[in-house]
């Protein structure tokens, strides 16, 4: 199984679990966070969705190049970049506090991931980066729009996608978009972290989000993402795009 999911005391807590890959999102893991976000539509006891990674190397690698690679054409990666940008969608839109728990690497379609949630922590310990200009491409699930939104200053979250490169922990907290850092255990970061929202009551909870998502309705949050995923699959069919990923691939091969 590519994930785990664990539901204990109102918090469902989805874990990539695929440390040989540095948990890339292969589609499996993609039904999984689907399945994950249906539930807790349907179940009123969910407070919390934790995203985090299997082991300490990294919390996600971004889309897994060694299944991906097989899609050349805009339409083809299209239909990948969508299925996920969908699904991102429903998990950032979600009415109950989403928080990624970031225990190692989140990089490219990781950072995206991360970035959907509405609160990142982050293990002292993880570099973090939309480093997928040096894919030459874009952010193509959506994240590229999110980090817009999440209260950066606009030079920052711009110069993070511009730079294609990866920050440490401490300077994702400079710059805002890391909410706390963390050493040691992520279980206990985590427990500290929403020991004050278990106080309160989901609705209230619930209420807040509602707030923020008229808001992102009226800023036409869905189309952008959209748009963003279309900009991303035009650059997909790229010689550019090809040749960083074989290189990439082949660094595997030679190993
Ligand atoms: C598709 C959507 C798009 C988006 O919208 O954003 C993307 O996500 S594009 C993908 C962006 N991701 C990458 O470019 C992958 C970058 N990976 C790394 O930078 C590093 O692997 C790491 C995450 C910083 C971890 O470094 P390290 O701990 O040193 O591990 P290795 O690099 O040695 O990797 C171990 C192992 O895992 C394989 N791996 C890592 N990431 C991916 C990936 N995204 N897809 C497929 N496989 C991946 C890597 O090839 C190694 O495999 P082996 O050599 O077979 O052990």
């Amino acid at each position: 199984m590519a994930y785990k999911i664990s539901n204990k005391d109102g918090v469902l807590t989805f874990t990539i679990d695929r440390e040989e890959k540095r948990n890339a999102v292969n589609d499996e893991v993609m039904e999984g966070l689907k399945e994950v976000i249906t539930y807790i539509k349907e179940h009123e006891n969910v407070r919390f969705l934790v995203v985090t990674g299997a082991g300490e190397k990294a919390f996600c690698s971004g889309g897994d190049l060694s299944e991906f690679h097989s899609l050349h054409t805009e339409e083809q990666a299209f239909g990948m970049l969508s299925k996920m940008g969908n699904i991102l969608y429903d998990l950032a839109t979600l009415r109950v506090p989403t928080i990624a728990l970031i225990n190692g690497a989140a990089v490219g379609g990781g950072c995206e991931i991360a970035t959907a949630c509405d609160f990142r922590l982050v293990a002292s310990h993880a570099k973090c980066g939309f480093i997928q200009g040096t894919l030459a491409i874009t952010s193509g699930w959506g994240g590229g729009t999110y980090l817009f939104e999440r209260g950066l200053r606009h030079d920052r979250a711009l110069k993070m996608l511009v730079d294609a490169k990866v920050y440490d922990a401490q300077l994702l907290h400079e710059i805002g978009w890391a909410m706390r850092v963390f050493e040691g255990s992520k279980e206990q970061a985590l427990e500290e972290f929403i020991a004050n929202m278990r106080k309160i009551h989901p609705s209230v909870h619930q209420a807040y989000k509602e707030i923020e998502l008229r808001k992102w309705k009226e800023r036409n949050i869905y189309d952008r993402v959209m748009e963003e995923i279309r900009l991303c699959a035009k650059l997909w069919e790229s010689d550019a795009h090809n040749e960083a990923v074989q290189a990439f691939l082949n660094k595997s091969n030679s190993k």
